[in-house]
C-alpha cells in the first residue's frame, strides 16, 4: 500500500530544501496533492507481473490454431500511455504503444490489451522494461508465446532538462516467439506498424 502521509511529509521536505516557503497559500496543499497523485500515476507498483495478469485475464476460447502456419495476427496500434523513467521521475510521454500477438486458442478482449499496457506504465519505469512487461503478460493471458510490443515515447529527462533534444523519439521493440525467429512474420508486423 502507497503511504501518502510520508510522500506527504517528505514532498514538504523538498519544497523547503527548495528554499520556498512550504505553508504560502498556493503551497499548502501541494504535499497532499502530489501524494494523490503519486497513488494515481504509480498505482501499478504494488501489483507484480503476475497480478496483472490475472486482473485483466478474462478471455474468449476460439480455436485459431489453423491460421497459425499463416502467421495472422492481432494487432493493436497506438496505445497511448505515460510513465515516469526510473532515473529521474520525469514523465515519458507521447507515447504510443503497439501490441501484436499470435492467437492459439485465447482470445484476450481489446480493452485489457489497453489497461495491461495503462497498468504497466504506472510505475518507475525503463521503456524496455515497459515492452518486457507487456510482453510477459499478454502472453501470459493468451498462451501464445509469439507476442511483440513496439513503443516510441519521448522522455523528459532528455527534452526539459540535462541534454534537452526536444523532439528526439526513442523506439523500444521487444520481440518473442515467431516475431523474432520469422523473418515473414516479422516483416508483416513492420508493414502494419508502418
Ligand atoms: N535505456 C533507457 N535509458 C533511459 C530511460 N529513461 C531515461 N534514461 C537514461 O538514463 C540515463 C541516466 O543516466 P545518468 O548518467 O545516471 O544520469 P544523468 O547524469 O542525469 O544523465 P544525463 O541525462 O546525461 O544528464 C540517461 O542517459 C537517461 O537519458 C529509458 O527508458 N531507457
Ligand atoms: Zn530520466
Amino acid at each position: 500500500m502507497i503511504d501518502k502521509k510520508k510522500i506527504e511529509e517528505h514532498v514538504r521536505g523538498i519544497i523547503e530544501a527548495l528554499g520556498e516557503d512550504p505553508k504560502r497559500e498556493g503551497l499548502i496543499d501541494t504535499p497532499k496533492r502530489v501524494a494523490n497523485m503519486y497513488e494515481e500515476v504509480f498505482e501499478g507498483i504494488q501489483y507484480s507481473n503476475d497480478d496483472i495478469a490475472e486482473m485483466y485475464g478474462k478471455t474468449f476460447e476460439e480455436d485459431f490454431t489453423y491460421t497459425e502456419n499463416d502467421n495472422d495476427m492481432v494487432f493493436m496500434k497506438d496505445i497511448e500511455i505515460f510513465s515516469y523513467c526510473e532515473h529521474h521521475l520525469a514523465l515519458m510521454y507521447n507515447m504510443k504503444v503497439n501490441v501484436a500477438y499470435i492467437p492459439k486458442k485465447k482470445i484476450i478482449g481489446l480493452s485489457k490489451i489497453a489497461r495491461v499496457a495503462d497498468m504497466v506504465g504506472r510505475r518507475m519505469q525503463l521503456q524496455e522494461r515497459i515492452g518486457q512487461d507487456i510482453a510477459y503478460i499478454v502472453s501470459k493471458i493468451t498462451d501464445s508465446e509469439d507476442v511483440a510490443v513496439i513503443i516510441e515515447g519521448e522522455h523528459g529527462c532528455m527534452t526539459t532538462r540535462g541534454i534537452k533534444k526536444t523532439g528526439t523519439k526513442t523506439v523500444t521493440t521487444t520481440l518473442k516467439g515467431t516475431f523474432k525467429e520469422d523473418e515473414k512474420a516479422f516483416s508483416r508486423l513492420m508493414s502494419l506498424y508502418k
